[in-house]
Parts: C-alpha cells; structure tokens; sequence
C-alpha cells in the first residue's frame, strides 16, 4: 500500500531549496553510511538552479562525501552536453564543476545521439549500475522531479505514449514546447525510488497542484505527475506559498532542520 505523499510548503523557493538541500544530504548521509553510495536521479529544468547553488555552498557541500554519490538524470532535451538547454550541461556547471565531481560518478543520458539509441544506451547502463538482484526495477535513494504547469514531469508529458510505457526503463518523449524530443524515465523506474521529491514552485502551477493533491474520485486525471505513486518509498511534495495557494487544506510550513 504506497505511502500518502508527504507536503511540505515553503514561504519562498529560496526557503524550498534550502530544505530539499538539507533533505537531500541527510538522505545521501544515510545511503552511504548503510550501502557506500548515493544514487540519485536530477531532474531538469530551472528550479534546479536554485537547488544546485545552495548544495554547493559550503555550509552544505561540506556535511556529505560527493566522492560516494552518484548523479544520473531523470530526462534529457536531445541536445548536446554544452547546449544551453541540456540539463547535463546545467547540472555540470553549476554542480558537478563546483563539487569536483568526478565524470565516473556522472552519468548523462547522451542527448547528441538518436534518440532510441540514447534511451538504449541509457536504460543499459542503468541496469548495470542501479538494478538489485531481488528488484527488476532501478532502485534510486532519491528522484528529484519538477512539475510543469501542464502536470508533466521528467520528459512525461500528457497524452504521450511515454507515460504510458510499462517494460522499458528510459524511451525518447516528445515535449509540445521547448526542445521537443526528449528522453525519459518511466514512471516504472521513478515509482521504485526510495525517496521521490517533488520541487515545485509559483502560481502558475498551483491549480495543477490542487487538482492533483486534492483529487477526489476514480476519474482518471489527465497529469503524468499524479501517476507518481512509490511503490515502497516516501513521496515528497516541497511546495512554495504560491504553489500550494489554491489547497484547501494547507500542508504544515517546514523548515530545512527536521528529520527526512
Ligand atoms: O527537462 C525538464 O524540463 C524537466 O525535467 C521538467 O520536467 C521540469 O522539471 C519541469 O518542466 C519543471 O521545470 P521548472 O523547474 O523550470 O519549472
């Protein structure tokens, strides 16, 4: 029986990425501590910026061993490693450089190839770096998501067949805006992660937020990000004020020092 998500508001992205920074070295502290590595799965887009900024700052980078984590990518634009819109190429500049992250704990989905190469290429080394001999599905500490304001998340977007996708662990997706081709995980791969965080930030998103969190009733909803359900892990929603302004029943404010 999956968990209920947990909620968390925040009163701005600032105060949301502090906590997911705190969250995210005490999640790695305890991965290391029980199994010498911490797998963790970025996610894309900008709210990750703010993210990376703060884990890099010293206070927090010094509290966790970096040489024992490893970074993959929940998705990818297929764009090369140094466009401006590859999610790589953001996380290299503003996380992997500043941390001295070595390239072998790196491990990009490699948006210059084709994209039903890169998705084989990807799921490949997936399967020989995450997978567990009792599970048959990758088994990450940690996913960290975003949300668009379409209910879309990794490169899952509505009414695509790569949200539908049951077997594979990472297919090509195609975006309605933006690079259009994409490469994504599947909700298979997400919904075995031990911890599943969701950073979700501004108005624009929050009556996606409400219908989402607040659904009531077998009616299917049209929103890839409401088929995130673990199916033995923890489910996160980090939700600024404006972000959670249209839930009728405001989750409790957080602040970055509790226990995840
Ligand atoms: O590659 C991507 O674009 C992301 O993986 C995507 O799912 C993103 O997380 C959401 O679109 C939210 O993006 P923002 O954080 O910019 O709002």
């Amino acid at each position: 029986m999956p968990l209920a998500p947990e909620l968390h508001t925040f009163a701005d992205a600032q105060e949301l990425v502090l906590a997911a920074a705190d969250l995210l070295v005490q999640l790695g502290q305890r991965a290391i501590a029980e199994r010498n590595r911490f797998l963790v799965a970025l996610s894309g887009g900008s709210t990750p910026k703010a993210l990376y900024a703060t884990l890099t700052s010293p206070t927090i980078a010094r509290r966790l061993d970096w040489a024992k984590v490893h970074f993959f990518f929940g998705d990818e634009r297929c764009v090369p490693p140094e466009h401006h819109e590859s999610n790589f190429g953001l996380a290299q500049a503003m996380l992997f450089a500043p941390l001295h992250i070595p390239p072998s704990s790196i491990h990009r989905i490699q948006g210059e190839d084709l994209p039903e190469a890169a998705a084989i290429s990807y799921e490949t080394l997936l399967r020989r770096l995450t997978a567990t001999p009792e599970e048959q599905w990758p088994v990450f500490d940690l996913v960290l998501l975003g949300m668009g304001d379409d209910g879309h998340t990794a490169s899952l977007f509505p009414g695509t067949p790569a949200v539908s996708e049951s077997t594979r662990w990472v297919v090509p997706s195609s975006a309605p805006q933006g690079p259009r081709s994409r490469i994504t995980i599947t909700l298979g791969v997400i919904n075995h992660a031990s911890v599943i965080l969701f950073l979700v930030t501004g108005h624009n998103k929050a009556t996606v937020v409400q219908r989402i969190l607040e659904h009531r009733g077998d009616d299917p909803i049209p929103y890839p990000a409401a088929l995130v359900r673990p199916e033995h892990g923890r489910l996160l929603w980090y939700l600024d004020y404006a972000a959670a302004s249209k839930l009728t029943t405001t989750p409790p404010h957080s602040t970055s020092q509790e226990d995840p």
